[in-house]
């Protein structure tokens, strides 16, 4: 991102007021990566107020690796995708950085192809399972393998086109397995079924999905839970998919507002929303903050906050966030249900656990979640990031009511927010 440049430390400095801030976030990155997706197998279609960031320009470059014309206009934030007459008909190497979206959607999207491909990411994307969609490509006769045999990327996949099928999904450990299938399944030569297996996790990504493809004339059956009915050689109808703001970037203002008991607008995000995290701002309404949802924006006020008992299953990338938060309550939270983020940008359990404990805070942590016990006074800290996005803007907000409080490599926002620095010190100056 040559846009943004980053320090290798970050200060934070404590805001002494409470927050008071209007702002509109980029893009949903998980609906901006789908739509790519879902414009490449129309054929031809833009996609409007898409999020320009690392997971979603790998995205972009793997298509055209995969001989799309794809052109964007990062001025307007559009980007409009047209399939040629080599689309998934050449080898190609394919890289995915540790982007979880881009690597099980593009392993599914390949798979309708004709062709060798291979795709790899950063050493911790070789550390993130895909076993799971490979066994069910397999099902489908799909020759996909992980090339080192240990259930991670690389992915070999020598493709021969998608002729549909019935197989079964373990859907324990990742959501975007099953969003990857069912985006493909429409377009494959016959009809399919797809039965879950597992407890599942992340599910209002499925809904997502879903929902997506529904809007853009594509028939799935979901009448049975757990189970898919896609018939197959559909065509997408789309023109335009435009994009929401990203509900998990808005979380770590409304988190400010929570904190400093101040006022923060997210404009663009509603009720009808796609994304399953914009239920972060119940979880700060049952701490006591004041929730409003117009069809225009959420407004989150912060008032005296109390810890809670949470499954977080659903609306896991806000953990780290609500964690923070919790660090401010009256008593101890629990975060429940979450073992899944243990293999995301990094053990999600484990970072947020230590890295609060250094600066001070009681922290339980456990197999599937972790409980935080407030404290009256923090350590100043330098905060290390693990690489990962989450980590470092739920760790910001820290240093809003704590002095002393610095972030390692901030530049790790770039992953989904490269702009997150410029609109965080917003909360200073508006
Ligand atoms: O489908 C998606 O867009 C996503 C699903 C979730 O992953 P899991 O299903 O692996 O939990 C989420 O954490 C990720 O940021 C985006
Ligand atoms: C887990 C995340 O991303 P992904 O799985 O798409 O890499 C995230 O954005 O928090």
């Amino acid at each position: 991102m040559s846009e943004f440049v980053y320090p290798q430390a970050l200060d934070i400095r404590p805001l002494h007021h409470p927050a008071k801030l209007t702002l509109r976030v980029p893009g949903s990155k998980s609906i901006t990566n789908r739509a790519l997706i879902l414009a490449a197998l129309s054929g031809d279609c833009a996609v409007t107020n898409a999020l320009r960031s690392e997971d979603t320009e790998v995205m972009v470059d793997s298509l055209q690796k995969l001989r799309y014309l794809v052109e964007t206009d990062w001025p307007v934030n559009r980007i409009s995708v047209k399939s040629t007459a080599d689309s998934l008909k050449k080898d190609a190497e394919l890289f995915i950085g540790n982007s979880g979206t881009s690597m099980r959607f593009l392993t599914a999207l390949c798979s309708l192809g004709q062709g060798r491909f291979r795709l790899d990411g950063i050493a911790r994307m070789r550390e993130r399972p895909i076993q799971d969609l490979l066994d069910c490509l397999k099902q489908l006769n799909v020759d996909a393998v992980s090339e080192t045999q240990s259930g991670c990327p690389p992915v070999l996949l020598n493709a021969r086109g998608l002729k549909g099928g019935h197989a079964k999904l373990n859907a324990e450990l990742s959501s975007q397995f099953v969003s990857a299938l069912l985006m493909v399944l429409p377009f494959a030569q016959g009809d399919s079924i797809l039965e879950l297996e597992g407890e599942i996790v992340s599910e209002p990504y499925i809904q997502m999905t879903v929902a997506m493809l529904q809007q853009n004339g594509i028939q799935i059956d979901t009448s049975t839970s757990g189970r898919f009915g896609i018939p197959g050689n559909q065509k997408l109808n789309c023109q335009v998919i435009d994009v929401e703001p990203d509900a998990s970037s808005a979380s770590y203002f409304f988190a400010a507002a929570a904190i400093t008991g101040g006022t923060v607008r997210v404009e663009g995000l509603n009720e009808q929303s796609l994304q399953g995290d914009i239920k972060f701002a119940d979880a700060l309404a049952e701490m006591g903050c004041q929730v409003e949802k117009d069809p225009a924006g959420i407004t989150v006020t912060g008032g005296k906050l109390h810890g809670i008992d949470i499954d977080m299953n659903a609306i896991s990338d806000t953990v780290m966030t609500l964690a923070v938060v919790a660090c401010y309550a009256d008593k101890e939270t629990e975060i429940r249900n979450v073992e899944h983020i243990r293999h995301k940008e990094t053990d999600r359990i484990e970072a947020i656990g230590n890295e609060l404990r250094r600066a001070g805070v009681e922290v339980e942590i456990w197999k599937e979640g972790l409980t935080i016990y407030p404290v009256e006074k923090f350590r100043a800290t330098r905060f290390n990031t693990y690489n990962d996005h989450r980590m470092a803007m739920s760790l910001a907000l820290l240093g809003l009511r704590s002095p002393g409080m610095r972030i390692k490599n901030p530049g790790c926002v770039a992953k989904t927010y490269p702009g997150f620095w410029q609109d965080f010190e917003k909360l200073y100056t508006e």
